[in-house]
């Protein structure tokens, strides 16, 4: 079987929430001690939740794992980020050694940190938490000519799903956020986003790690070229990601479609994130009810991306860093919204009139 055989089969394994357990669990929070409703988006949370599971009330979350997935990118050629493409190996480095944001964060909230090279250009050391599994070292410049082949494209969502199912399947993690670590990687976001969502290149290119003016004048008209020059077409998801993504956007939309056919919880990082999101949407549009947003990041494209998805998201920081971090500070968001529908007493356990 073709690589795009078996991605096309992991998004047949996509099924839709559990109707009746939603219901159950909007029910059960008019019975609970509060006012209707006054728990807010909290509430919507834990009816989705019972809606993967297939229960009410869904059990809580005791065992996140942030994977971050790594890559680099031939369009840095064009000037779009400050930095140099061996920040990203460096960052990896600093993700193994636990002193990055993404540790700190994970350690905050009793998660356990995996990363995932798909596409660093550099060599990384052998490690109990990097998994290697290098499609090629980095992209093609994506304003010049295709990011890379559908097969590579393929294999890098399916390296995404494999890690995603052997942390589910033999690590026990019971909910999935996503991280990403690629300098260059938020244009190619931006280009992803702008072909599924239809808006232009102004509406969803930004600063990144932080550029001038200038310069972001320079990154917007690099992602008008590529979306010029490859017309994506948003119904064909495969081609687009290899035109214009990059091989951890590849990754991340492989571990959004194995959450989801897995049933479990999927929270999304930043701008990354959502635009591999959007990737498995178009091949699974099932997958979407198993995301959370775990922020709006900064970056425009996020705000556009989110909308387009239909997520709201659960906190809005101002961050912009990626590696997981905006998912990891709202993971217990979503463990709270579970442990209301489970442990709350109801109006007549505790006898009050409702
Ligand atoms: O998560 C976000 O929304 C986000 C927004 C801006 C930048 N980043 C991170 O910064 C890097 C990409 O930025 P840039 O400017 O090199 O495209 C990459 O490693 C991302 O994880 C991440
Ligand atoms: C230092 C640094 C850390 C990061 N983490 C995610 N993207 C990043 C980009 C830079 C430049």
């Amino acid at each position: 079987m073709s690589f795009e055989d078996r991605v096309r089969e992991l998004a047949e394994d996509v099924a839709p929430l559990d109707a009746e357990a939603m219901a159950a669990a909007r029910e059960r929070h008019l019975t609970l001690t509060k006012p209707p409703g006054s728990l807010g988006r909290v509430e919507e949370v834990g009816a989705r939740l019972a809606g993967i599971c297939g229960e009410c009330p869904p059990p809580v979350p005791e065992s996140p794992a942030v994977l971050v997935c790594a890559g680099d990118h031939g369009v840095l050629a064009r000037g779009v980020s400050p930095w140099p493409s061996e920040v990203t190996a460096a960052m990896v480095a600093n993700f193994l050694s636990g002193g990055a944001a993404v540790n700190a964060l994970a350690r905050t909230v009793g998660g356990r940190v995996s990363v995932l090279d798909v596409g660093v250009a550099g060599d990384l050391p052998d490690h109990p938490l990097l998994r290697s599994a290098k499609v090629r070292r980095g992209t093609n410049d994506l304003s010049r000519g295709a990011a890379m082949s559908r097969e590579e494209a393929a294999r890098a969502v399916l390296a995404g799903a494999h890690l995603a199912e052997e942390l589910v399947e033999s690590g026990g993690a019971d909910l999935l956020a996503t991280g990403d670590m690629g300098i260059g990687n938020t244009t190619a976001a931006a280009a992803l986003i702008s072909s599924f969502t239809g808006r232009p290149a102004r509406e969803t290119t930004g600063r990144g790690t932080g550029i001038d003016d200038a310069t972001l004048a320079l990154k917007t008209r690099v992602v008008e070229e590529a979306l010029e020059l490859h017309a994506p077409d948003p119904k064909d998801p495969l081609g687009t990601l290899a035109a214009l993504g990059g091989l951890e956007h590849a990754a991340l939309s492989g571990v959004v479609l194995a959450g989801a056919a897995l049933g479990v919880p999927v929270v999304l990082d930043g701008v990354v994130s959502n635009s591999a999101a959007l990737v498995a949407r178009a091949l699974a549009p099932d997958a979407v009810g198993y995301l959370f947003a775990g922020h709006r990041s900064a970056e425009p494209g996020a705000s556009v991306a989110l909308e387009a998805l239909g997520l709201d998201p659960l906190l809005d920081l101002g961050m912009r860093l990626g590696e997981g971090t905006g998912a990891l500070l709202a993971v217990p968001v979503v463990g709270g919204a579970a442990r209301v529908l489970s442990e709350m007493a109801t109006f007549s356990d505790a006898g009050i009139e409702g």
